[in-house]
């Protein structure tokens, strides 16, 4: 292995409580807000193709008036607490929220620039009522955070001359203390999800990121931070020079879900999704398709099973409501949820051979086996392939716990589960498989010989 000084500084998962806390969730909620949700992914009258809350970058946008776009926000309707209740419903255990995105206009009164909504017409801390309204409804707290901020003087992407580095130092002084007083402000907060760190600037700062990242953990011991803030001293990111994991978990996976467990490299991980095909910052067209609770409900479940949490995005308008599409999403995921949140709590990957039918999840610390059902087999058999030297106990439905389905053994290790007759399910359902570890299947031959 090559000797670093700021690669990773842990091989393999963390096993504190915080993070076995954070392996827990399984559904998460993002929300992108900012200056971009004014202009609602338009711009004198034409439509910007590209996502929403990178307008600015849109050559039809002059920056001096993106810049100025804070005199007007002044979200009436925002209600926290509406937020925070909606996300409740929706059965969600965490949510990361943008305080600073890459427009550099900050959601918190920061005393590092004048540039945040403290000089808005709005004047009111946005961070501090989410933090308080979401912690309130016992959901935790994660703060997302752009490194790349094009609002300041000092940002570059590039470090080509002296004079760059010397802007550039004092960037990374401004984005220490702006880190350093959000987690001082808002001490609840659980983690940091980084963003816009894959400039050269950045991966020429390794050393700096190492010591930032041990910084923010002494202010918060347990604090979660994932792998997009990190570089090693060659200019690596996400996986050091020896292909090991800097950070709590792996946030590569934004917009895509990996396809088998093995593509997860035995890291924690998070999959960070929008509802339409892109764009986070409130659009007024969703261009192409948009998902469906049955989609976000199968991504959610996907995700567990390979060991995951599933983050899904909203974008609130500026007046701080959302549309109707993602209320609805909200509360069909939430209808499923509250009868099915057993297989997505909790869970982890259950090692089992993966079927047509659909997903299996594991019960942490304990072995129970669910079974997440998506496509009905027309002979209403279900194929069931579980690890060595385990066996089915009892099959049952997770909603009618007394209807036990009749299995029947194929071989060593596979059997089939048989839907009830008539059965007709109109959304994804749940079988719970209570396992029977093959030393206890023993033990129960030897008292029938
Ligand atoms: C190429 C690219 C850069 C940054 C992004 C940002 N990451 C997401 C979590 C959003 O914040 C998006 O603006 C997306 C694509």
């Amino acid at each position: 292995p090559v000797a670093l000084k700021h690669g990773a500084h842990r091989v393999g998962k963390r096993t504190d409580a915080d993070m076995a806390k954070w392996r827990s969730y399984g559904l998460g909620q993002f929300i992108h807000w900012g200056l971009y949700s004014i202009l609602e992914g338009k711009y004198n009258g034409k439509y910007y193709n590209g996502a929403a809350e990178w307008i600015r970058s849109w050559k039809e946008v002059p920056h001096a008036e993106y810049d100025s776009l804070y005199k007007q926000f002044n979200p009436e309707n925002f209600n926290p607490t509406q937020w925070a209740k909606m996300a409740k419903q929706m059965g969600v255990k965490y949510v990361t929220f943008t305080t600073k995105h890459h427009d550099g206009f900050c959601l918190w009164p920061s005393q590092y620039t004048q540039y945040t909504v403290a000089n808005s017409p709005y004047k009111k801390d946005i961070v501090k009522q989410v933090v308080d309204a979401y912690t309130k409804e016992g959901i935790d707290v994660y703060l997302y955070f752009s490194v790349m901020d094009w609002s300041h003087p000092d940002w570059r992407t590039d470090l080509k001359t002296k004079e760059d580095s010397v802007a550039f130092d004092r960037f990374k002084l401004f984005t220490k203390n702006q880190l350093t007083e959000l987690l001082k402000m808002y001490p609840q907060t659980k983690g940091l999800w980084f963003d816009g760190t894959w400039d050269t600037s950045w991966k020429k700062s390794g050393a700096f990121s190492d010591s930032l990242e041990q910084h923010l953990k002494s202010l918060i011991p347990g604090l979660i931070i994932g792998s997009r803030l990190r570089a090693d001293e060659f200019g690596n990111r996400h996986n050091d020079a020896n292909g090991v994991l800097m950070g709590d978990y792996e946030q590569g996976w934004e917009r895509k879900i990996p396809k088998t467990y093995a593509d997860v490299h035995g890291n924690d991980w998070d999959c960070v999704m929008t509802i339409p095909e892109n764009g986070w910052g409130y659009a007024e067209k969703w261009l192409g398709h948009w998902k469906t609770s049955y989609e976000c409900i199968e991504m959610t479940t996907q995700c567990v099973s390979l060991g995951g949490n599933f983050v899904l995005n909203f974008g609130p308008k500026a007046d701080g409501t959302f549309r109707p599409e993602e209320i609805t999403v909200a509360k069909e995921m939430g209808d499923w949820m509250k009868v099915n949140n057993a297989a997505i709590y909790d869970c982890e990957y259950a090692n089992c051979e993966k079927q047509d039918w659909g997903y299996f999840t594991k019960k942490q610390n304990d072995d129970k086996i669910y079974m997440v059902v998506f496509n009905v087999p027309i002979n209403g058999s279900l194929k069931v392939k579980l690890p060595k030297n385990t066996s089915i106990g009892k099959a049952s439905l997770l909603q009618a716990p007394s209807t036990v389905l009749s299995t029947e053994q194929l071989d060593y290790n596979a059997s089939y589960i048989q839907l009830p007759k008539g059965m007709k399910p109109t959304s994804p359902f749940v079988i719970v498989i209570d396992t029977k570890q093959q030393s206890q299947v023993e033990t129960e031959q030897k008292a029938k010989t």
